[in-house]
């Protein structure tokens, strides 16, 4: 049976809808019901964050709904959290603890958990922090047993912890980026697929590889990066498939998921998906919010074409005015839907005139040792012929520098 949460939400000045909208999902997608939703506009009381009236009500709505959780917008203060517990009588977590949970839940690979990890080991290195200033206050008022030395060596216990899995992340990283070297090196082109959580990236993907991906209408259903070769208008490609952004996402979660993102940054065409079934404004908050993770993560807006998804779903003005909005950006925009495999033609013409250092050549080559299938596995071949001396002519498009090696081995003479 779903645990049954209550949402709070503390707002300083006024309330934010798509706030409000944005826990619900993720509350529903770590396999809450929420039975009770508490808003709040006031600035922050410092032991329980919202206002010790609001505790009140909170804590009747709590034994009226028969809630076992509550689980706040805010950033809550370990302190804060204890005594929140303590006059609730139930677990109490906050955004940034709920969207660990979900991660935790679908972590399948090593990678993806040993960040969630991380994560969680960052989060209580600050809080451990906050318990050696408030002990050096005189202020703990038991809320961790054992007092400041235990709080000592639980910290040497965290940091020892943290640097000994960043050590490892920091070796399947590497990993990665040899695999990835190594396949730019056979002169695939690389595409990377972006954009906020449940935008479409993996469906996208999976038309665009072939290859099955877990997707699902929940947030975050991607943790870690996954790559496959394919071709694109018979340009050999790695297409790699994302985690999702979110607005706001806490730094320490940046910090040990976005890493995953710094193959982004290696990508020659990056696909920003876009849902643009929604309204305007979800559109222009998660559009804006996924340009300022790419700007943090230095990929230049030159390599970035917008896939606007799901049209499958809406009518054709209305495609018309959202496409607009989105090319006010000034960057390439084309409608598609994933789903149902529309659109994605022209999406592909315009990834590949993306493609950097492009050249055309001439390569004549033996018809018998296997080369004609290296020159098709590194480089798209525009024309075939033969020739009278029984060899292969081929013109073929490709990276200048995989070309060069090519025309070396394979000029015509
Ligand atoms: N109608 C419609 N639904 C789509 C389309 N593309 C994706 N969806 C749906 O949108 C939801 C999210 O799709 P995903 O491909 O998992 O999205 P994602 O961007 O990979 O999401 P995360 O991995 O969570 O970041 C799923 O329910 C998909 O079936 C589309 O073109 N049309
Ligand atoms: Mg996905």
């Amino acid at each position: 049976m779903a645990k049954r949460a209550i949402l709070v939400f503390r707002f300083d000045y006024k309330a934010n809808d798509s706030s409000i909208r944005e826990l619900e999902e993720l509350a529903s997608a770590a396999g809450y019901e929420v039975v009770g939703t508490l808003i709040q506009t006031r600035v922050e009381d410092p032991k329980y964050n919202i206002g010790r009236g609001k505790v009140h009500e909170l804590r009747d709505m709590v034994t009226r709904e028969k809630a076992d959780k509550v689980i706040f917008f805010n950033t809550l203060k370990p302190s804060q959290t204890y005594n929140l517990r303590k006059e609730l009588g139930v677990d109490v977590i906050d955004r940034y603890e709920l969207i660990l949970e979900i991660f935790a839940q679908r972590a399948g690979s090593q990678e993806a958990k040993l960040q969630i990890e991380l994560a969680r080991l960052k989060r209580e290195v600050s809080f451990a922090r906050e318990y050696i200033n408030l002990s050096k206050r005189g202020e703990l008022h038991g809320f961790l047993g054992g007092g400041k030395y235990a709080v000592d060596a639980y910290y040497t216990y965290l940091s020892n912890r943290i640097a000994l899995i960043e050590r490892v992340l920091e070796k399947i990283r590497a990993q990665k980026n040899a695999r990835w070297a190594r396949r730019s090196e056979a002169g695939l082109y690389a595409v990377s697929l972006v954009g906020y959580t449940g935008a479409g990236k993996s469906t996208l993907f999976q038309r665009m590889t072939q290859e099955s991906v877990y997707i699902d209408g929940k947030p975050f259903a991607t943790l870690s990066t996954l790559s496959r070769r394919t071709k694109i208008l018979g340009y050999p490609v790695i297409v790699t498939d994302t985690i999702g952004f979110i607005d706001s996402l806490p730094e320490q979660l940046i910090d040990a998921f976005y890493t995953t993102l710094g193959e982004t940054l290696l990508a020659d065409v990056v696909v920003l998906v876009v849902d643009v079934s929604e309204d305007i404004g979800e559109i222009k908050r998660k559009f804006n919010a996924s340009i300022s993770v790419l700007s943090d993560l230095g990929v230049p807006l030159g390599k970035v074409v917008i896939a606007a998804n799901k049209i499958d779903l809406m009518e054709a003005e209305d495609i018309k005015r959202k496409a607009a909005v989105l090319q006010a950006s000034g960057l390439p925009v084309v409608p598609v839907s994933a789903k149902q495999g529309v659109g994605l033609k022209r999406l592909s013409e315009v990834i590949v005139s993306k493609f950097p250092d492009k050249v055309t050549e001439t390569l004549l080559i033996p018809s018998d040792g296997g080369m004609l299938e290296e020159v098709l596995t590194k480089c798209k071949v525009v024309d075939i012929s033969g020739t009278w001396d029984g060899k292969i002519r081929l013109v073929v498009e490709g990276r200048a520098n995989i070309i060069e090696k090519l025309k070396a081995r394979y000029r015509e003479q």
